[in-house]
């Protein structure tokens, strides 16, 4: 619980880009001794309100650190030295330098002769703190790491402490690539930061992790602040609730005779390692489960490789989409519109004659704007200008509005709010009942759910194959630990 007075406050804070009104008055606290949970809907204006705090970019309205008004600027200098530090949706490590120099880059104070060897040992104690066993070693070049251990690097940095302090830590979805033992050990670590007298501020779609996590809710929606609470005061219910979303039952309950194996199997694929066969029928929604790593989003890339050209081990009839749960290496092209990204695998439905026709494009892209709800005023603008969660609803959209047979989706649901997830969910359902196939690896237990059998992957290897009648954590978890048949 709060002690002592505020690390910083914003009072009356407003923002804009361009015709986007980001924030439009907002007040927030951060005291020493609390984890204060933020939800609330994609495009609400969460990370915005970080990246005031962080000194990121300006904004109008008060902004006090420890009750004084600065006369300058608050700038990432000014934010870092007041030990206000930010791990961003996006990662932000230099992929072609080591984990050491990863580390220097955040602090400068590692500097002169031996900074190498200092910047690695002071890293891997930070990991060792917040991920024990976490198997990353100084010299690793973050390029090659997979983004769960990228995001480790990227949070275990945060938390380091040189010349600054380490005040107020913003988390802002830090679990979204880490499996759920990952993400434990990161949410005790939070709690033993707090219990010192630091602060997190803790952004997540996942409300189990908010209220476990925090001890203050604040939920956003539209640029400002609808409610604001202890966290034992809400309930799953009560938070959806506050967050404007309607809460749907567990939508569980899909057709058994449509997720029935029909005719002959769409993909058979074997792991590079051996162990069971993954087999796929027409209509089939196949879970892929396991911890972290254990190659799920190899073998999703292996099968839409193989997709395209012929490879060992693996048949694949039709054609297949990607939903890339690493968005920002394998998903966004950057540089492109809102609507060029989604449409990019459909160009060849969209030509008249040898052009592509724009009228076309731009009723497809607006279709999915309000199928999916992409909150922008314009699909032309570019697709950074969108939220971490509408982003990845334009690579769902992308996927969903291909011909493609199959659909592979590598943990997909990073970041995308529980009221768009649901819609997603039935859109899945309603796509596999047309014949469809789905490979669906997900790191969290809710959607396995949605799954008509479920494969469990555990160093490179399927160890079971559970359907859906045998579904439970637990099984789930001893096959990720064990050789089950
Ligand atoms: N650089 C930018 N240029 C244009 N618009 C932006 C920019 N950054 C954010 N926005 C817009 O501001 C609004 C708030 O975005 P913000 O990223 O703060 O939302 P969020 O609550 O963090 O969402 P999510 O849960 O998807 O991460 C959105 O409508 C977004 O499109």
């Amino acid at each position: 619980m709060p002690v002592g007075a505020p690390i910083i406050r914003l009072e009356d804070v407003r923002k804009s880009f361009g015709a986007v009104r980001a924030l439009q008055g907002v007040d927030l606290a951060c005291h020493p001794g609390e984890c204060i949970g933020l939800v609330g809907h994609n495009g609400a204006g969460k990370s915005t309100l970080m990246n005031l705090l962080a000194g990121v970019f300006g904004a109008e309205g008060r902004m006090l650190i420890d009750g004084i008004e600065s006369a300058g600027p608050h700038t990432i200098a000014t934010a870092k030295a007041n030990g206000i530090r930010c791990v961003f949706q996006e990662l932000s490590l230099c992929p072609n330098l080591t984990v050491a120099e990863n580390a220097r880059v955040m602090h400068r104070a590692l500097s002169g002769f031996g900074w190498r060897g200092r910047a690695g040992r002071l890293i891997v104690e930070q990991l060792d703190q917040v991920f024990p066993n976490h198997g990353i070693g100084p010299g690793d070049i973050v390029g090659d790491l997979p983004i769960a251990r990228r995001q480790m690097v990227e949070i275990a940095r945060a938390f380091t402490v040189t010349d600054a302090p380490a005040r107020l830590v913003i988390l802002d979805e830090p679990t979204s690539s880490l499996d759920a033992h990952l993400a434990s050990q990161l949410l005790a670590y939070v709690r033993r930061f707090v219990a010192e007298g630091g602060c997190v501020v803790l952004i997540s779609h996942l409300l189990g992790e908010i209220l476990a996590a925090a001890d203050r809710v604040i939920v956003m929606k539209d640029g400002r602040v609808v409610a604001e609470r202890p966290a034992a005061e809400f309930t799953r219910t009560s938070l959806v609730a506050a967050m404007g979303t309607v809460a749907h039952e567990e939508a569980g309950t899909r057709d058994m005779a449509a997720g029935r194996r029909q005719g002959a199997p769409r993909i058979r694929a074997r792991a590079r390692t051996g162990g069971n066969e993954l087999v796929a029928h027409r209509g089939e929604i196949v879970g892929l489960a396991g911890l972290g790593g254990q190659g799920q989003s190899e073998m999703l890339i292996r099968i839409f490789d193989a997709a395209r050209h012929r490879a060992p081990g693996i048949t694949v009839e039709g054609g297949s989409a990607l939903v890339a749960g690493d968005r920002q290496t394998d998903g966004v092209f950057p540089l492109w519109s809102i609507a060029e990204n989604i449409t990019i695998t459909s160009l060849k439905r969209l030509r008249s004659g040898i052009l592509i026709d724009r009228d076309k494009t731009d009723a497809m892209a607006d279709d999915w704007r309000s199928r999916i709800g992409i909150r922008t005023p314009d699909m032309h603008n570019p697709i950074l200008s969108l939220s971490g969660g509408n982003q990845q609803k334009a690579l769902f959209a992308r996927a969903l509005g291909s011909t493609a047979e199959t659909v592979l989706m590598d943990d997909p649901m990073r970041g995308v709010d529980i009221g768009t997830k649901q819609e997603v969910y039935g859109m899945i359902r309603a796509e596999a009942e047309r014949g469809r196939t789905f490979l669906w690896y997900t790191t969290e237990m809710d959607e396995l759910k949605h799954c008509d059998h479920v494969y469990v992957f555990r160093d490179h290897r399927i160890v079971a194959d559970l359907t859906r009648g045998e579904l439970t954590e637990e099984r789930v978890l001893h096959a990720s630990f064990e050789d089950v048949a």
